[in-house]
């Protein structure tokens, strides 16, 4: 035997060991293999490659890494999902893992004390709050609202046509106000700097601001969540503010009570809740928690939502004028349009669908996180990954929405005005109400505030782009955006809002007037 045939036979017998090492090292990766995503920096991952405006360059990674992708943000898992499909096989049918939020310690745990049900993991508490809600808020329940979001549209039509300069104020306090009301069952708020909505928004911001990545150590350090209140003056301001909060809310439910007491039961939000408080288990403080939440949820969502389709308008005539001579066609010029008229305006249902898929005003939605180890389509999904899904993506994919850039109604109907369905859109033609047991609360009293707001405007005004000194068009533009936290909306733009007919105007005041008489309008 020679040492080369010697070696040979050593070496042979070394390599098995050395070759199924390998081997069982590459499976094991490959079995714990996340979706492929860009390549970041040693141990800081990709956090320094997220822009402003994350969600467009989202779109991009996923023209290169495909319709899931995963990010490392410092040691944290991220996925981001692009495609209907994959939200429908995960946010979907494996809502069971992928139903939580992540944890928002400052946000949630001290700020709202754990009780504020869009930041709530998914838990006890949360199915508690959620089916509530749910029985407030259902499809038939939202139809309670319809009146009063007409009396609403109505005015806020009246306000835009008489001081078009400060349209998107109206908008805010309009949004505000008709959720105020279907929550607390309030009269409506007539000015855009009332100070309740102000103390609201303040919350809000104050809730969007603590849940931003790094605004507070105790997210990296969940730790100092134990240190006492005297070393540690964020928790001590954090639990003062959430003090506050729950006594304001709690002063709104004894202000229900009252008026439930002295004028009877006004059909409200709230009114059905206390009438259910019992049933569902809630204690005082999540009734006036819950509540107080929808508000927050509620008005600026909408109030953005609108300005899209304030855009819109200036920048689509055409889709306008369709709109209106469909609003003629059924409703006519003698009267306003109302609830009962909305099946037979296909046209402005298909509108309000693409005011929310054209740009929505939650480009990512709020994020989940998975509550155990996952497996899709080869790759590992570890329990505590961050879920993210792109509905700016989804709501411009080709397949779907081919034109996507454009706005175009039309897109939803048929030539018989048949609605087109988007599969795994739940019919609304979007995502941008999200997905699964977390799909928006409000997603019906939003649809029928934009509806009315929309068929109340149209058939009282045009909505035009302001001109320069020569007369030509100022035309805003597509794309610039305001990212304020909560929502996403338009980057502040002018526009004229002016009756379409010399009876538009007295129409609407005679409604205001006779609908809002107490009011000083
Ligand atoms: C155009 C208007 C609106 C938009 C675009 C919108 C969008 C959303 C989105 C994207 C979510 C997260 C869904 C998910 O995680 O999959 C959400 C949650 C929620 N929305 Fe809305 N929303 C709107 C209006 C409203 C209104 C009017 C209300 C209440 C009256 C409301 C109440 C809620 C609540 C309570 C949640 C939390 C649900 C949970 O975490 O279980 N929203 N909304």
């Amino acid at each position: 035997m020679s040492v080369l045939t010697l070696d040979r036979s050593v070496l042979q017998l070394l390599a098995i060991p050395i070759v199924a090492l390998i081997v069982m090292k590459s499976l094991s990766k490959s079995k714990h293999r996340m979706p492929p995503g860009p390549r970041g920096l040693p141990i800081l991952g990709n956090i320094f490659q997220l822009p402003q405006f994350q969600w467009l360059k989202f779109t991009e990674w996923k023209e290169q890494y495909g319709p899931i992708f995963s990010l490392n943000l410092a040691g944290n898992p991220v996925i981001v999902l692009n495609s209907h499909e994959v939200v429908t096989e995960l946010l979907e049918k494996r809502s069971t893992i992928y139903s939580d939020r992540p944890r928002f310690i400052m946000a949630h745990e001290i700020l709202t004390g754990g009780i504020f049900i869009a930041f709530s993991g998914y838990n006890a508490i949360w199915r508690k709050l959620r089916r509530a809600g749910q029985e407030g808020l259902n499809v038939r329940a939202s139809e309670k609202f319809q009146p009063l979001q007409q009396e609403e549209a109505r005015f806020l039509t009246y306000q835009m046509m008489t001081n078009s300069r400060d349209w998107d104020d109206h908008m805010r306090r309009s949004a505000a106000s008709s959720v105020l009301c279907a929550v607390y069952g309030w009269d409506p708020i007539q000015k855009s700097d009332d100070p309740l909505i102000t103390r609201i928004n303040d919350l809000m911001h104050r809730l969007v601001r603590a849940a931003l990545p790094g605004a507070f150590l105790v997210e990296i350090f969940p730790m100092m969540l134990h240190l006492p209140d005297w070393m540690a003056k964020w928790k001590r301001e954090g639990s003062e503010w959430h003090r506050k909060d729950t006594e304001m809310f709690e002063g709104f439910i004894g202000k229900q009570e009252v008026l439930i007491a002295t004028e009877g039961n006004k059909p409200c939000f709230v009114a059905s809740l206390l009438d259910q408080q019992a049933k569902h288990g809630l204690s005082r403080k999540e009734t006036a928690w819950l509540a107080g939440t929808m508000l927050g949820a509620g008005a600026e969502t909408t109030a953005a939502a609108l300005s899209v389709f304030m855009l819109a308008m200036t920048l689509y005539p055409d889709s306008m004028r369709k709109a209106q001579r469909e609003i003629d066609s059924v409703v006519g010029r003698g009267r306003l349009p109302a609830f009962a008229d909305r099946p037979h305006l296909p046209y402005l249902r298909a509108m309000v669908k693409e005011v929310l898929r054209w740009r929505p005003v939650g480009p990512l939605g709020l994020p989940r996180r998975t509550s155990e180890d996952d497996w899709y389509n080869g790759y590992f999904i570890p329990k505590g990954t961050v879920v993210i899904a792109n509905a700016w993506a989804m709501n411009r994919d080709p397949r779907f929405y081919p034109d996507y850039d454009e706005f175009r109604p039309e897109r939803f109907l048929d030539e018989k005005d048949g609605e087109i369905d988007i599969p795994g859109t739940r019919g609304q033609g979007h995502v941008t109400y999200g997905y699964g047991r977390r799909i928006c609360m409000g997603m019906h009293v939003a649809n029928q505030a934009l509806f009315i707001d929309m068929a109340t405007i149209l058939w009282a005004a045009d909505i035009n782009p302001t001109k320069d000194d020569k007369g030509n068009p100022i035309l805003p533009s597509q794309h610039d955006c305001v990212d304020e936290g909560l929502v996403v909306r338009p980057a502040a733009f002018p526009c004229t809002v002016a009756p379409r007919t010399a009876d538009s105007m007295t129409v609407v005041m005679q409604a205001v007037q006779s609908e809002l008489g107490k009011l000083n309008t």
